[in-house]
């Protein structure tokens, strides 16, 4: 609307006023700040939790049963612990780009975000997303190399799913397989960084990517972003802008 760029997936303001935490953003990693004081992160997720698997018409998701604190995460840079919701995925068209945080000005070819939410403080998901300490979501970079075999169950599926609003049941996966083993994360308070880009999401970013091969990367670019019937659109390129730090430091668990 008038001169503020619209976002060519969402025709929506790539900035949103007033905006002081948004995301995504680059890591500079001279400029993180070593915080002796971050506790390690815990991850304790049920895989009978898992539910399904979709075409949301933007990314893939895999969904959870958040009904009781039975896929949870807690510690880190967290006051409460956090409920699994779902994690899906940000990508490219091509290896050079495709990840929604840099580091050091460098893309990764995609981005896995786990999204958990602050059951603990607020009683829906809906609720969470409208405060400042209602989400947390951990950063994954995937990077190019050996093929990840729990990865390879999602990319089974995803023919099945190729077109918008499509969904398959999915009864049992652990996504702790898709988290790198090194504990190193970044943490920096954000926001989603789709609408409604609420400022509610306290980041985890793993230091260390996970290595997937190149079949694997065109699987996800073989998914559309049109219904079935409509003429094509391959879904690519789903990540949005990088946002100005602002008033914000980056802190580290790992010196
Ligand atoms: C209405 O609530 C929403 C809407 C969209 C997303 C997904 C966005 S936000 C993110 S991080 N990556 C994405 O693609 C949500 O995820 C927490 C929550
Ligand atoms: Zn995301």
């Amino acid at each position: 609307v008038g001169v503020t760029p619209l976002h060519p997936l969402w025709q929506s303001p790539l900035t949103i006023p007033g905006g002081t935490r948004q995301s995504p953003i680059n890591i500079q990693w001279r400029d993180s700040v070593y915080d002796p004081f971050l506790k390690p992160l815990k991850i304790s997720y049920d895989p009978t939790t898992c539910l399904h698997i979709w075409n949301n018409g933007y990314s893939f998701l895999v969904e959870f049963d958040d009904s009781a604190d039975r896929s949870i995460i807690v510690g880190g840079p967290l006051e409460n612990q956090y409920r699994l919701k779902q994690f899906h995925f940000h990508w490219g068209a091509i290896n050079e780009w495709g990840s929604e945080h840099t580091v050091d000005s460098k893309f990764y070819p995609a981005e896995l975000h786990l999204v958990h939410w602050n059951a603990v403080v607020y009683p829906t998901f809906e609720e969470a997303v409208m405060e400042g300490n209602g989400l947390a979501v951990i950063g994954v970079f995937l990077k190019l190399g050996a093929h990840h075999e729990g990865l390879q169950m999602l990319v089974d599926a995803l023919p099945a799913i190729k077109h918008k609003d499509a969904v398959i049941e999915f009864d049992v996966f652990d996504p702790s397989c898709l988290i790198p083993s090194c504990p190193d994360y970044w943490t920096y308070a954000g926001s989603l960084t789709t609408p409604p880009l609420t400022e509610s999401v306290t980041w985890i970013i793993k230091k260390q990517p996970i290595e997937v091969d190149e079949n694997q990367l065109e699987a996800f670019r073989m998914l559309l972003f049109t219904s079935d019937g409509e003429e094509e659109k391959r879904m690519v390129d789903n990540f949005r802008p990088l946002q100005p730090l602002m008033n914000r430091t980056v802190r580290s668990s790992f010196q």
